[in-house]
């Protein structure tokens, strides 16, 4: 090694790797690195052999190399690890996942939540603004969660706002403040403080956001007026469709929120989208395929406007779900088997509308899905008392836990329909980063980028226990299932917060960021 003084620069030991392109491949004794190397990593989009350099004090990616460098390339004091053939990823950012904290952390928290993430190679999470309390409609309400958040992150977390009736001049502070984006709700939402928009209410927040550097998205889904004549406030105080058949009849949950209800809300949103043409539009979770060709045109016509849809309307089928079984239940529903081949069928299309796929990890405590005894298999699904009530669909909470389930449901899943690791990457690093402006710093791995990596072994299996919900209540469809894809380890910025077959979770702690730097 040679010692360059004035600079206190360390030079890599001869013989040292050419470094291609001019990049700066020295290690200064106040910066040391951390290097990830395999045969087999996602770059660019595309799987490649990667020698990939972190340095550890910023946990930013230094260098990248399309080879697998040796531990003797770099300097003593390097951590070098060779994961060869398990697959670097980059870490995934789920751009919609309700962790509740403060106010509902008995559903789930930022702990929980996060290391739930962690354990299943996500790095990034953006919260959603309701089910908390306060809900994050207002500078004051973020400010009570980023409070709450302080400490208990183990992956980065990013936060979106809240539109709701009345809070239109609260937009452009909370898009000051650091928030990601916005969602609001086209019918109930589930929750008291949380209240449905009209078509007033999305007009005025996509004035007040028409030129900030945002997402305005849409729980798309609303009760399609029984007469021209009924009165915007009128219709969203309309009751959901009545249930005709057994509540705990799937298919009776289902009939209730047909299609339907997702394409109306779409034309609904399109006709304003005038409003603020350069506005990103998002649809959140889509599960009608009616709902495809809709987006499609608006997107021919210049409309700004994307669409995700989750692992659940991909993975699983209205009609394998049992009678009961509320572990299922969500809003949109999960429709069936020719609905999910159609989203298979649109997210596989380069110039699809659904650009991404998410969690929607929407927990509750297991009492509120009021699961019957024959189904519930984990031991906090049990509640007593509610044996009147248990397997109603239309009284159980609405929402499926699956944060870090993700990756092994789409790999699993999209064996059968000849995915790549690459598309995973699309839809769940890449685009979802995009989705929430993060682009320039997560999703991918590049220099500049933050050293978020997953080892993933592609070929691996493991099945859903209590020891794969990390997520505080251990009540989800996925519970016993096999899956195919292993995460390995999770780096977070350069530092492994999850070592599987290691030392589990980090000793560093739960060192995630809030991600609250304003949108450019
Ligand atoms: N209050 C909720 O968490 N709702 C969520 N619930 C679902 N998806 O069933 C959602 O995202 O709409
Ligand atoms: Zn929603
Ligand atoms: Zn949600």
């Amino acid at each position: 090694m040679t010692l360059n003084p004035s600079t206190n620069r360390h030079h890599y030991p001869s013989p040292a790797p050419s470094p291609p392109n001019g990049i700066d491949f020295t290690m200064t004794a106040a910066n040391p690195i951390t290097v990830l190397a395999s045969s087999r990593a996602i770059l660019d989009g595309k799987l490649t052999a990667a020698t990939i350099v972190i340095s550890r004090a910023t946990g930013k990616i230094t260098s990248i190399f399309h080879s697998v460098l040796h531990a003797s390339d770099f300097p003593p004091g390097t951590t070098y690890i060779n994961h060869s053939p398990h697959i670097l990823l980059p870490g995934l950012v789920d751009a919609h996942v309700h962790l509740n904290e403060p106010g509902r952390t008995e559903w789930e928290g930022f702990w929980t939540g996060t290391r739930a993430a962690a354990f299943g190679g996500v790095t990034t999470v953006i919260d959603m603004p309701l089910n908390a309390i306060p809900p994050t409609t207002s500078v004051s309400a973020l400010r009570e969660k980023v409070q709450a958040a302080q400490g208990k992150c183990w992956v980065d977390v990013g936060f979106y706002g809240g539109i709701v009736p009345g809070n239109p001049t609260e937009l452009r502070p909370l898009v000051e403040a650091g928030v990601r984006g916005f969602k609001g709700f086209l019918i109930d939402s589930g929750v008291p403080e949380f209240p449905a928009v009209s078509s007033t209410d999305i007009a005025l927040a996509m004035a007040a956001l028409a030129d900030e550097p945002t997402t305005l998205m849409f729980h798309a889904e609303t009760i399609p007026p029984i007469a021209d004549s009924v009165g915007d406030d009128v219709q969203r105080s309309l009751p959901p469709l009545a249930p005709i058949g057994p509540l705990d009849e799937y298919a009776t949950f289902l009939a209730s929120r047909p299609s339907a209800f997702e394409t109306y809300a779409i034309a609904q949103i399109l006709s304003l989208a005038h409003i603020a043409p350069k506005l990103p539009l998002h649809i959140v979770h889509l599960s009608a395929i009616e709902a495809i060709p809709l987006l499609r045109e608006a997107i021919a016509n210049g409309i700004n406007i994307t669409a995700e849809t989750c692992f659940h309307y991909l993975s699983l089928a209205a009609e394998s779900i049992r009678n009961g079984d509320t572990r299922h239940k969500c809003c949109p529903p999960i429709r069936s088997q020719s609905n999910q081949d159609g989203l298979w069928e649109e997210l596989m299309q380069d110039d699809g509308c659904i650009t991404t796929v998410v969690s929607d990890h929407s927990p509750c405590t297991p009492n509120l899905k009021l699961l019957p005894s024959h189904i519930a298999n984990a031991k906090n699904d049990v509640v007593a008392g509610q044996e009147e009530s248990k397997g109603d669909f239309f009284s159980a909470w609405g929402g499926v836990s699956s944060v870090g389930l993700g990756l092994s449901i789409l790999w699993t899943e999209g064996q059968s329909r000849g995915i790549s690791i690459e598309d995973v990457v699309k839809w769940c690093c890449k685009k979802t980063a995009k989705q929430v402006g993060l682009e320039n710093e997560k999703g991918d791995l590049a220099v500049g980028f933050d050293g978020d990596v997953v080892v993933f072994d592609d070929e691996g299996f493991f099945e859903v226990g209590e020891d794969a919900m990390l997520f505080r209540n251990k009540c989800s469809p996925y519970q016993g299932m096999r899956l195919q894809g292993v995460v390995k380890e999770t780096w977070v910025r350069g530092q492994r917060v999850w070592d599987r077959e290691g030392s589990g979770f980090g000793k560093g702690g739960p060192n995630g960021k809030l991600l609250l730097e304003r949108r450019r």
